[in-house]
């Protein structure tokens, strides 16, 4: 077995798709990769459901269960589904956590807000979470509870919003009884508000606290006619409408006030960190919060288990251990991590198990290009250039035993729904792979391509016979390819998934994986 240092490159949102008129990774021109697929030894890995750790096979993969098990070897049960079974269980509501929330409103008067993503996409959120924390709150005597609803439309389809909003109209008819006022809020496209990344756009986080605290956004009878108003004014998906607050008698419904209870019902940690830190922190600078003083917050999940973000939570996250880059610094090798801003978090934290902490800071590396604050279709090489130039670099430096960059360009254009601009995204990432090949060849390092899951590979779907554009990920397997010139690998036969990375990792830079690990494919 070669002991040549590993680059892994992760091509986010890459998969194989049907080679039809919606698969932008087949219509653009990818020599590189072509290349690649004819020459290397390469398998299909699984990169949706329980091969990373969510509830069924129905659930698509993303980057961060995609990453998780990526960077630990391992499949975890994963926030969905942890937030399932503790409702199940009833376990949540037992917490002290879930106890305090309720007691403020029903002994001080407070009302309960939830806010978060309003969808089924299982990404961030889940609809049916929210409607069990409001049935709960209901029958636990909270007479005042409101809804602040993020507008999906990028893990489920584009224009779904409606659906979702009927949906919690019922609920909140039916909570409505003697006495109580359940009813929606405010609420906005979750890419205009609110739910900002790794801080590529606080101004974001600021028109989301504006809306849901201030009660400061255009005013609209109900959420039903923002969204149709807004889409008429503006022809946008629901992931860009712009904020509204509901009104009635000429006031805000709600907004939320100094001492109220909120729950943030997102489960996943990347959008969820920002605007917890707007509730939770003392001694917050990022944008002016006005006269707020405080309330009873608790997200779903804790978000960053090295930050303790957020200070009270509901369901306790997996503790994802042995990792490859605890595995690798046990044994004194160094690693190197590049992205852009929108995925640096996802080889640096979610790689690592939702930890934002180092394992060793004279042995870990990691490089964060500035994204552009742009709709990504408008510029499809996004960054990808520079992080090659900077992935290409520390290769030459000699000083790395492991090596690992995401291209966004697959995942992030592919969220626009612009397949035109796609296609450009593909063959920008195909450069970018190229040129990390030739380094490859140049230096003396084996280089790995693969993905954390599918959504360029799929921007047509159709449904009860009509097709559109979709802008979610898709369910197919992602490639894994072993570049090694000269060296003659023979990957295992099987079924293999996201998991079975690390161990291949480890096994081609000559360390034994853990035996917690899924298997090496070598
Ligand atoms: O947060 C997002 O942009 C999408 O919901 C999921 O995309 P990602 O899992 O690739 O980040
Ligand atoms: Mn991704
Ligand atoms: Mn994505």
């Amino acid at each position: 077995m070669t002991k040549k240092p590993v680059v892994l490159v992760i091509m986010d949102g890459v998969g194989k798709g049907d080679g039809g008129p919606g698969d932008a990774v087949k219509l653009a021109n990818t020599p590189n990769l072509d290349r690649l697929f004819a020459t290397c030894p390469h398998n299909w890995l699984k990169a949706h459901g329980t091969a990373v750790g969510l509830p069924t096979d129905d659930d698509m993969g993303n980057s961060e269960v995609g990453h998780n098990a990526l960077g630990c070897g391992q499949i975890y049960s994963q926030g969905a589904k942890l937030v399932g079974e503790s409702i199940e269980t009833g376990a949540l509501f037992q917490s002290e956590t879930w106890k305090g929330l309720v007691a403020n409103c029903n002994e001080n008067g407070k009302a309960f807000h939830f806010l978060g993503l309003l969808s089924d996409g299982n990404v961030h959120s889940n609809i049916h979470h929210l409607f069990a924390l409001l049935r709960h709150a209901h029958a636990e005597g909270v007479k005042r509870a409101y809804c602040h609803i993020l507008l999906d439309g990028r893990d489920v389809p584009a224009t779904s919003a409606l659906e979702y909003v009927a949906q919690l109209e019922d609920l909140l008819r039916e909570l409505n009884t003697e006495g109580c006022d359940y009813a929606i809020a405010s609420g906005g496209g979750r890419m205009q508000i609110t739910m900002d990344r790794y801080e590529a756009n606080w101004p974001m986080v600021e028109a989301g606290w504006r809306t849901h605290v201030q009660g400061l956004a255009r005013r609209f009878p109900s959420a039903k006619e923002a969204i149709e108003t807004y889409r008429a004014e503006t022809n946008c998906i629901d992931q860009d409408l712009p904020a509204f607050v509901v009104e009635r008698n000429g006031q805000p419904v709600a907004t939320i006030a100094n001492g109220d209870s909120v729950v943030l019902y997102n489960f996943r940690g990347d959008r969820a960190q920002e605007i917890s830190l707007a509730f939770d922190c003392k001694d917050f600078d990022k944008f002016d919060r006005g006269d707020y003083t405080g309330v009873d917050f608790a997200g779903m999940l804790e978000y960053d288990g090295d930050l303790k973000i957020p200070t009270h939570y509901l369901v306790q996250p997996p503790v994802i251990k042995n990792t490859l880059t605890e595995l690798l610094c046990a044994h004194n090798l160094r690693e190197y991590a590049v992205s852009e801003t929108q995925k640096y978090g996802h080889v640096t934290y979610f790689w690592n198990g939702n930890r934002s902490g180092k394992v060793s800071e004279e042995l870990e590396t990691y490089e964060e290009i500035p994204s552009d604050v742009i709709p990504f279709d408008q510029a499809p090489a996004m960054k990808s250039k520079e992080i090659t130039d900077c992935m290409v670099k520390a290769m030459e430096s000699g000083k790395y035993d492991f090596l690992r960059c995401n291209f966004p360009n697959g995942d992030m254009v592919g969220h626009t729904g612009n397949i035109e601009a796609v296609v450009k995204a593909m063959e920008y990432v195909d450069e970018g792979v190229g040129r990390i090949i030739e380094a490859g060849k140049r230096l003396g390092y084996v280089v790995l391509v693969t993905a954390d899951h599918g959504n360029a590979d799929q921007m047509l779907e159709t449904k009860k016979g009509k097709t559109s554009i979709r802008t979610a990920h898709s369910l197919n397997p992602v490639p894994f390819i072993v570049y090694d010139p000269g060296v003659e690998h023979t990957l295992k036969e099987g079924k293999f998934g996201l998991a079975n990375v690390a161990p291949t990792v480890a096994t081609l830079l000559g360390l034994t994986p853990p035996a917690c690990w899924e298997e090496s494919m070598l």
